[in-house]
């Protein structure tokens, strides 16, 4: 069985659609069953041609088997969306309906109601009906109505409506997919940073998923027992001595390490990588080796890894195992990347499982490390920031973690992209791998040696940075800034970087400013930044991200998304239209967590 298809061998959540119609019999009813389900038929089409699942296949809808014209309709269409595995719902109608009998009750899956616009019959009427009734009865649910009049025989969907039925299904999925899923934390805080305290009330109540723990002895005890593939790590120690050149050592001569210190570090990152991923996913591989438990794995979606520092004080860092498990390629091919968190940061970990879901692109896990002022770039190089940078960059740097599809080095369009793992060519991952050296880790911090990944993210790819805080007496809140990479010149970005350990990752960040609140300046973004670390994924997702926040109650407490590019549950606006940020944390606070 291929990577992709033993780790998804689960399954995915499906999007059920309900068509809902006006239950009068003798000529009402009879007049709009076909309208009404040709609606359903229009929105599974459109979901499944743009939208795809974690491995690549097409997303699947199910429709309900009639139309929905009352309550015994309602119920047949959930016990056939239970029995299929429906994670999310879609309301669809074109006429009056009757609101509270014709509604999704399910408290835990999202819901969106779809109004036809028309005037034969009152498709919207129903629509602010029945968004009233969720109200009500605190269900949140998404109002969709397009913009403009549609004919009734007008079977297609407009641009507006698709924007949001997509936008919609895409956060849905994301929520629908990790439920279940585990958080997987391999060792414990890190330095005393606060996300690796891994909450299991906030991931129980507000993502539906586990927490699982083990402890880092636990990869010592794998690699002197012998618990991995031996095959497979001779064949990826290999395949890492060919694509994955070492760089120059950085360290001062009397602390850098032998030739042969060096070669066992190679093998015990490689090991590190392999058990981490079988930790998170298990491995058929171990069963046949004797290793039934292990072979199991903890259902994880996303993970994180301690190192620092009882971990790195002591063993080759976690920064090669990091690296290359979020990257979307390894010595057995082009695959989907595993979602792993340095330094344990879990808040951070679900930031990228946030991006990831959404885009099902690889994420960057970056310290925000540096705001250099245009000011303090011109003092120590003589250069003036322009364009996109002209107010500034962020130096996002961090050891290791960093995905390697974060070099730019996959294109659409001659353009630097990050690209899902189906679209990504092997001259592609070559030229992410060929982007990356691998230095020797600075022991002055890391005493037991590992390799750092270390590259150069090209510029001008757009690009979302977001993190979630806790915060005591509210819970959780996101933040999310839009921007783009910034490429330098080669000797600003060589004066810049070694001013800091140049054997780290590097992606100069540029966020999109507003000229009010935290995005009035880039000063402003790193001021309001919650914690050391952010999550960067590809595009412009900041829309997705509060759309999928909205879903599980988690306020967002800064974004430079545009107001008509924001989608929440119709009910937000009856916390206050005029300030929709403050809003937020009203209505998520009122509702409060989706699994609570
Ligand atoms: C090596 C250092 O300990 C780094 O790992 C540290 O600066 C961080 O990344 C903190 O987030
Ligand atoms: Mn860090």
């Amino acid at each position: 069985m291929t990577d992709t298809a033993y780790r998804f061998q689960q399954g995915f959540p499906k999007i059920g659609i309900r068509p809902t119609i006006d239950g009068r019999r003798k000529g009402v009813r009879e007049s709009l069953e076909e309208q009404t389900m040709n609606m359903a038929r229009a929105t599974a089409a459109l979901l499944a041609e743009h939208l795809r699942y974690p491995n690549g296949e097409p997303v699947e809808c199910v429709i309900a088997d009639t139309c929905i014209g009352g309550v015994a309709e309602s119920a047949a269409c959930a016990d056939k969306f239970a029995k299929a595995g429906v994670g999310l719902s879609i309301t669809v109608t074109p006429c009056w309906c009757y609101g509270t009998e014709t509604m999704d009750t399910d408290a835990s899956i999202p819901k969106a109601v779809w109004g036809f616009n028309g005037t034969e019959r009152p498709g919207a009427v129903y629509l602010a009906a029945v968004l009233s009734g969720y109200a009500q009865k605190g269900l949140p649910a998404f109002g969709i109505y397009g913009e403009d009049v549609q004919d009734a025989g007008d079977t297609t969907v407009p641009e507006d409506v698709k924007v949001k039925l997509i936008g919609f299904a895409k956060a849905g999925l994301a929520v629908a997919y990790m439920k279940g899923k585990s958080y997987l934390s391999m060792g414990s805080v890190s330095m005393g940073i606060a996300g690796s305290i891994v909450n299991d009330a906030f991931f129980q109540e507000y993502l539906g998923m586990r927490t699982e723990y083990v402890d880092m002895s636990e990869f010592v005890r794998r690699m002197e027992e012998g618990i991995y593939d031996d095959t497979e790590f001779k064949k990826a120690l290999a395949w890492v001595k060919e694509h994955c050149p070492e760089g120059p050592d950085n360290n001062p001569p009397q602390l850098r390490t032998s030739r042969e210190r060096k070669a066992r570090d190679w093998e015990t990152v490689v090991k590190m990588t392999q058990i981490a991923r079988d930790l998170m996913v298990g491995n058929p591989r171990l069963g046949e080796l004797g290793f039934g438990e292990e072979a199991l794995g903890h259902n994880a979606i996303v993970s994180g890894f301690q190192g620092q520092r009882q971990w790195t004080d002591h063993f080759p860092n976690g920064d090669f195992m990091e690296a290359m498990l979020n990257s979307s390629f390894d010595w057995n091919g082009i695959r989907a990347p595993y979602i792993v968190a340095t330094e344990n940061d879990s808040l951070n970990g679900v930031s990228m499982l946030f991006g990831y879901l959404l885009t099902n692109t690889a994420q960057i896990f970056a310290d925000v490390r540096t705001y250099w002022s245009p000011d303090a770039v011109k003092r120590v190089t003589g250069h003036s920031l322009a364009g996109a940078a002209e107010g500034g960059i962020l130096h996002l740097i961090n050891s290791g973690p960093a995905t390697l599809d974060g070099t730019g080095e996959q294109t659409k369009d001659g353009k630097p992209v990050m690209k899902p793992f189906w679209q990504v060519t092997p001259e592609e991952a070559d030229k992410c791998l060929k982007a990356t050296s691998w230095r020797p880790a600075s022991v002055e911090y890391f005493r037991g040696g590992g390799y750092s990944s270390d590259f150069l993210t090209r510029g001008g790819m757009p690009m979302t940075m977001s993190r979630l805080n806790l915060v005591k007496g509210i819970g959780p809140v996101l933040q999310i800034a839009e921007g783009y990479s910034i490429e330098l010149p080669a000797d600003v970005h060589e004066a810049l970087d070694k001013r800091t350990d140049p054997t780290w990752p590097t992606t100069w960040f540029a966020p999109t400013l507003t000229g009010h609140g935290a995005f009035r300046t880039v000063y402003d973004v790193m001021d309001n930044w919650g914690a050391n670390h952010g999550s960067i994924s590809f595009g412009h997702i900041g829309a997705d991200l509060i759309t999928l926040a909205s879903m599980l109650r988690i306020p967002v407490n800064m974004h430079n998304v545009a107001d008509d590019r924001i989608f929440r549950p119709r009910a937000w606006g009856l916390f206050g239209t005029a300030d929709p940020e403050s809003a937020d944390f009203r209505a998520c606070g009122n509702f409060g967590a989706l699994y609570k």
